[in-house]
């Protein structure tokens, strides 16, 4: 297989330390550099948890010009992830986005800049396949059982709410069912937020807590039954398959593919 040449923005992070060892064991990944806002000059080995020998840029453009990468993997910050996609895009390097938080506008934006360039790009709420079935059987569920709820749960570290997954999980099933007000016509929140976010009628409810991970659960009601569809990731390798598995398509493609169910059969 053809080598892929890989920059990593966010490597010191909890995703990002992962990717640099998923890049690492992979024969045909091969790590060039990591963007990160310090340590400029430095290598990646001189930090803490690395033994990987390639250089640290805080600017991404010279890293592109100085590395020649085909793939930036972003894990950073909603704002500092858009950022650097466009970066990626208009330095003909191609994005894989793991960092969530940007919205319809966001990604309008860069749908219009991928299609510009003519590059492929990846921009994946999440990478583990598991959620990846949860969504698609909840898209399935919701032409059966038009009444659901989503609880997502993860770590109180986390800046984006509702979580990225939580909202692809809402536009996936928002696109089979018909919009509908859920719950009492005359319901009235006593304390502000106790019905949780609406996405077009569908309720997305986040919990923050230190000791989870990642976890959601979407929760269908009918007539005297529920169904609930539920995912966790217990550590962050259950992402990593998924993460390889964008890598290798983003080299195929010459798009802006907006989640990895649109890449697996
Ligand atoms: N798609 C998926 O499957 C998954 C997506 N995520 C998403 O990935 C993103 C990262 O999550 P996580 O690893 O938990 O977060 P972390 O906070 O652990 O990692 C983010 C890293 O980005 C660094 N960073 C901040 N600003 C910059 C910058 N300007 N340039 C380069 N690096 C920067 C941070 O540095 P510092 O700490 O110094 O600020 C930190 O090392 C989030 O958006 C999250 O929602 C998470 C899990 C799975
Ligand atoms: O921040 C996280 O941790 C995660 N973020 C992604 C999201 O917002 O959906 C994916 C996963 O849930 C973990």
């Amino acid at each position: 297989m053809k080598e892929i040449k890989i920059v990593i923005a966010g490597a010191r992070g909890r995703m990002g330390s992962e990717a640099v060892k998923l890049v690492e064991e992979t024969t045909h990944f091969s790590l060039v550099a990591v963007v990160d806002h310090k340590h400029e000059g430095k290598s990646l080995k001189d930090l803490d948890g690395f033994d990987v020998d390639v250089p640290i840029y805080t600017d991404i453009d010279k890293c592109f010009f100085e590395t020649s990468p085909d793939v930036l993997i972003d894990l950073t910050t909603p704002e500092i992830g858009k950022i650097h996609t466009k970066k990626a895009l208009l330095n003909g390097v191609r994005p894989v986005v793991g960092t969530t938080g940007f919205s319809e506008d966001d990604l309008a934006e860069l749908q219009e800049l991928t299609t510009e360039k003519g590059i492929g790009a990846i921009i994946a709420p999440n990478f583990a396949i598991g959620a990846i079935l949860m969504m698609k059987f909840s898209q399935m569920a919701a032409k059966y059982l038009q009444d659901v709820e989503i609880i997502e749960q993860h770590h109180d570290q986390k800046l984006d709410a509702p979580s990225g997954t939580g909202l692809k999980t809402a536009e996936m099933i928002a696109a089979v069912r018909e919009e509908k007000q859920q719950g009492h016509p005359d319901e009235k929140e006593i304390l502000t937020g106790a019905r949780g976010a609406n996405y077009k009628g569908i309720r997305l409810h986040s919990v923050r807590l230190p000791g989870l991970i990642a976890h959601q659960e979407v929760m269908f009601g009918g007539d005297g039954q529920t169904l609930k569809i539920r995912h966790d990731s217990y550590n962050r390798a259950s992402f990593m398959s998924g993460v390889k598995l964008a890598v290798e398509n983003v080299m195929k493609v010459d798009l802006l593919v907006y989640g990895l169910e649109n890449i697996i059969e």
